[in-house]
């Protein structure tokens, strides 16, 4: 069977959901091989195997850390032109989607970026889903050219657990040599985003987003939040104003999401935020104006001020459970 390669997408070797997605996506193409950057010790095989990995490729060099991402393509180029895999799948983070760039021109291959599917067409060309318009449309699009290279977008897609192999994976140490040009743009400082005590916004099972409405006041968003232990969001207006931090953005140039639930609070309703919130399970919208766009979306509407209703719910909430209600 053909093999295909999945650069695996970690924090000190803990798998991120990411990875298990694309490994569920590569299992229909052919027999994946999971392609890890960074120190074996910190490898954790039994993850990767139990999405359907066989193989890992273990790639330990201090350029994969040290520097921007010309090394790592330089590496999957040299696995693509060795290993011969019929595609290459890869999460489409910053980093991923630049790396699937340089690596679609090294290797004269055909790229799709921000895919929300990836299956076998019937022409057995590799053939990906891709939303274009804000999510309005999602067109079908093929790869014909050189080793097909896609970036899958997080949350895309459920992952079956334990559907993977039974058979103890095989890990392969690969030396590359990075060329000085790959190691050109080194990284000289990294900053640890201040850890605020709320969940990872791209894998929360709750939501609650703030937009414009709020004035630029998130106290009431954030306290309900918490309440419910819930992740914080905004929408781009929100960001632009400055009032929060882009990578808390939800929408086509954000985030991502898809929780259990999402509550939009004083968000219209844009087309590029639904298309990053859409696949919510339950969506409620707090919003002053009854003909928001939102409410079109919504499974659950409130009419009013968002600072009013997200008090008043917080204040319920919380007396609730102090009650063991
Ligand atoms: C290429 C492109 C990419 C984009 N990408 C994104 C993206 O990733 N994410 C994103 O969010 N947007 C994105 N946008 C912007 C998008 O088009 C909208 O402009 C944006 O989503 C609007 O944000 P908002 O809903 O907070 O603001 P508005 O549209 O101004 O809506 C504010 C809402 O708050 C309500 N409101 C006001 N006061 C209150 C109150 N006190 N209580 C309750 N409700 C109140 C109003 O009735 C209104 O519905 C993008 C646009 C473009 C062109």
């Amino acid at each position: 069977m053909s093999e295909i390669l999945v650069v695996v997408d970690h924090i000190g070797g803990a798998v991120r959901k990411t990875t298990a997605e694309l490994l569920t996506c590569a299992r229909r193409l052919g027999e994946p091989s999971a392609v890890y950057f960074g120190a074996e010790d910190g490898l954790i095989p039994g993850q990767l195997a139990r999405y359907g990995a066989t193989k890992v490729y273990v790639l330990d060099d201090d350029a994969y850390r040290d520097c921007l991402v010309a090394p790592k393509a330089e590496a999957l180029a040299h696995l693509v032109a060795t290993r011969r895999p019929a595609a290459v799948l890869i999460p489409s983070t910053l980093e991923g989607k630049e790396v699937a760039a340089r690596l679609s021109i090294k290797t004269d291959s055909g790229l799709v970026t921000d895919a929300s599917d990836i299956v076998r067409g019937e022409d057995g060309a590799v053939e990906t889903a891709k939303p274009v318009f804000g999510g309005a449309f999602t067109t079908t699009v093929s790869i014909t050219k050189g080793t097909p290279i896609v970036t899958l977008k997080p949350n895309s897609l459920t992952p079956p657990e334990n559907a993977g192999a039974t058979v103890p994976i095989e890990v392969e140490t690969v030396d590359v040599a990075v060329s000085d040009a790959a190691k050109a743009a080194r990284i000289i400082r990294r900053e640890s985003r201040a850890d605020l005590g709320r969940p990872d916004l791209a894998h929360a099972s709750i939501v609650v987003s703030g937009g414009r409405g709020t004035g630029g006041d998130f106290d009431a968003v954030e306290a309900f939040a918490d309440c419910l232990g819930a992740a914080v969001g905004a929408s781009r207006a929100a960001v632009d104003a400055g009032w929060y931090p882009h990578a808390l953005q939800v929408g086509q140039t954000g985030v991502t999401v898809t929780p259990q639930l999402y509550v939009a609070s004083g968000i219209s309703g844009a087309i590029q935020h639904i298309a990053g919130m859409r696949s919510s399970r339950t969506v409620v919208a707090v919003n002053k104006d009854p003909d928001a766009p939102i409410f079109g979306l919504a499974d659950f509407g409130v009419v009013g001020d968002l600072t009013s209703v997200l008090v008043q719910a917080t204040t319920e909430i919380d007396s609730r459970r102090a009650s063991g209600a």
